[in-house]
């Protein structure tokens, strides 16, 4: 059986994320033995999800790499930054990058706050805030008419209630590839109401 490019980069990421986690906490170690179904696999259908949009790719608050090293894998030809506060997790992110091969990847060692806005055309993150901060963070660095993508816990639907009293925007909620109560909120037309 032969397998994919995709397959083994991914299998490589997985591999490091376990040998670094008893280092740095990258995920919660009680979810590592179903590291990929439990958070691999999401990020996987963000990738799939997005494959035909075009443009930059900013991934805010990566931690371990989630979703970004899964999408700079899944997207070889799309540049993507990662934007990440810890310095540790930056060195493991720079050492995945470099042990998987990934040419398409930069690392920002900085607060979102304090980077200059990215105009990015595609914004992602996973468990870095609640959304109506969150949308502050993507109003920084979104081109016009860019895209967000947003991975979100059961709270989601509280969350969009909470974010519409000071945002509009349009709202596609996917689901989830791992728990059906949990989205991938892919927003436009984002602005401060
Ligand atoms: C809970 S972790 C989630 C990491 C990853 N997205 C995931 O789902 O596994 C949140 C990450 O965001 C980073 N972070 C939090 N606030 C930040 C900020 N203002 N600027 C840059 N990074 C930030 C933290 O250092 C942490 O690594």
């Amino acid at each position: 059986m032969t397998v994919s490019r995709e397959t083994e980069r991914l299998n490589q990421y997985a591999g490091l994320m376990r040998k670094w986690n008893k280092a740095i906490n990258l995920v919660a170690p009680s979810t590592l033995d179903a590291l990929e179904e439990r958070h691999i696999s999401d990020s996987r259908k963000l990738a799939e999800l997005s494959k035909a949009t075009v443009g930059d790719w900013v991934d805010l608050g990566s931690g371990g790499g989630l979703p970004g090293l899964v999408l700079a894998i899944n997207q070889p030809d799309r540049n993507i930054s990662l934007v990440e506060s810890d310095k540790r997790k930056c060195s493991f992110l720079r050492n995945v990058c470099r042990e998987v091969g990934l040419m398409n990847v930069a690392i920002l060692n900085e607060r979102i706050e304090m980077v200059e806005p990215l105009s990015a055309q595609n914004i992602s993150a996973r468990a870095l805030a609640p959304l109506p901060l969150l949308l502050s963070y993507v109003d920084r660095h979104l081109a016009s008419g860019g895209r967000a993508w947003l991975m979100k816990g059961r709270n989601w639907r509280n969350e969009v209630d909470e974010a519409r009293k000071d945002w509009s925007f349009n709202l596609t909620a996917h689901r989830s590839a791992t728990d059906p109560d949990s989205a991938i909120l892919e927003m436009t037309d984002i602005r401060h109401a």
